[in-house]
């Protein structure tokens, strides 16, 4: 059995637009265990860099309500001098943007250093030279020697991204977050970075929560997959059954568009629409409900819950039993919903 790292309950992070607080994350429970790939997917606007950033305390003017235990520690509400020390010594983020991440004025070697000295003082200069050098080998960078002396803009984006990756695990962190790591990279080195994740998961056996849009990058990573839609989780299994399995709307809909040869056949599975911004998202119901409008009402849960469909397998609101892609006629005549 696997030992739980994180386990975050009934977590809503709101954000104040206007004179009101929208949830952007709305009563998530999911937990992630040592030595796990666990991944969060699910459109722009669901909510997964803004649970993301919850779990590390990055969120500074938002209201956070619910728990999240670090080995069996509640953090939410954590002094920020704790919180700072966790951060780096315990967790870890690697953001979206390699470049925004990386300090323009400072080489490379230097920004990895500075990672070490934060969270442990005791190395002497000679073992943190060795101790970056050794690390820009294990992300792969062919000349370490060579790279530590280099600032970002002479590092292509891959090897930028690797450095970040290095500066990450430096501490060798236990909860390692990859938000959208390979967003911002071409096709094959998203690849060889995704390996590297792969290879750090089972090097450091840290717990890493992997954010992405992408399912395809999802059924290659993940041990389990948690799929968020308008800030609430609406289906979480292992990788398997998810994606043979997989019983919510939406998350069959996210799998019907990975491309595959049948690309004709599958793009007529793919359900339309988008999710609604944080002001217009529905708090009531099904939030799905608008976008599988031939589904009728009382398909639908009033107050939708996550249920257990087999062991380990939740999927919320009842919608997923009757559910079926639409016919031609049924996208023209519709239950109501808009
Ligand atoms: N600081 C903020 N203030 C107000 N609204 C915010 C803030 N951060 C995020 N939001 C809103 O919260 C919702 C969820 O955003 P979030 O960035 O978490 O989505 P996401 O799933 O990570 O999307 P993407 O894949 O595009 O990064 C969006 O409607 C977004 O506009």
């Amino acid at each position: 059995m696997r030992e739980e790292l994180l386990e975050i309950k009934n977590l809503s992070t709101s954000f104040r637009i206007a004179d009101h607080y929208y949830a952007a994350v709305d009563d998530v429970t999911l937990t992630v265990r040592k030595n796990e790939i666990l991944a969060i997917v699910g459109e722009s606007g669901s909510g997964k860099s803004a649970l993301a950033f919850s779990i590390m305390g990055l969120h500074t003017r938002a209201n956070i309500d619910g728990h999240i235990y670090y080995k069996g520690k509640d953090i939410v509400g954590m002094p920020s001098a704790a919180l700072n020390k966790l951060r780096g010594n315990e967790m870890s983020m690697i953001f979206q943007d390699p470049l925004s991440a990386l300090n323009p004025l400072m080489i490379v070697g230097a920004q990895i250093e500075e990672a070490l000295i934060l969270h442990d003082s005791k190395l002497s200069k000679k073992q943190r030279k060795e101790k970056v050098l050794d690390l820009l080998s294990k992300v792969g960078i062919p000349r370490p020697d060579h790279t530590y002396q280099q600032y970002p803009h002479e590092l292509s984006g891959g090897m930028r991204q690797r450095v970040v990756i290095a500066i990450a695990i430096a501490n060798e962190p236990k909860l390692l977050i990859a938000d959208e790591p390979t967003t911002a990279l071409d096709v094959t080195i998203q690849l060889q970075i995704l390996e590297l994740i792969k290879h750090l998961k089972d090097d450091i056996e840290a717990g890493i929560i992997l954010i992405t849009h992408d399912l395809g990058v999802v059924s290659e990573m993940a041990d389990r997959v948690a799929v968020m839609y308008a800030g609430q989780i609406v289906e979480i299994a292992d990788i398997y059954t998810l994606t043979s399995r997989a019983k919510h709307p939406y998350t069959r809909s996210l799998l019907n568009s990975i491309p595959t040869v049948k690309e004709e056949k599958s793009r007529l599975h793919v359900i339309q629409g988008m999710v609604p911004s944080l002001q217009n998202l529905p708090r009531a119901g099904c939030r799905f409900a608008a976008r599988i409008p031939w589904i009728a009402p009382s398909e639908h849960e009033d107050d939708p819950k996550l249920h257990e469909v087999a062991p380990g397998h939740f999927v919320r609101c009842s919608c997923y039993k009757n559910f079926h892609f639409p016919e031609r006629t049924e996208e023209v005549h519709t239950h109501g919903t808009s």
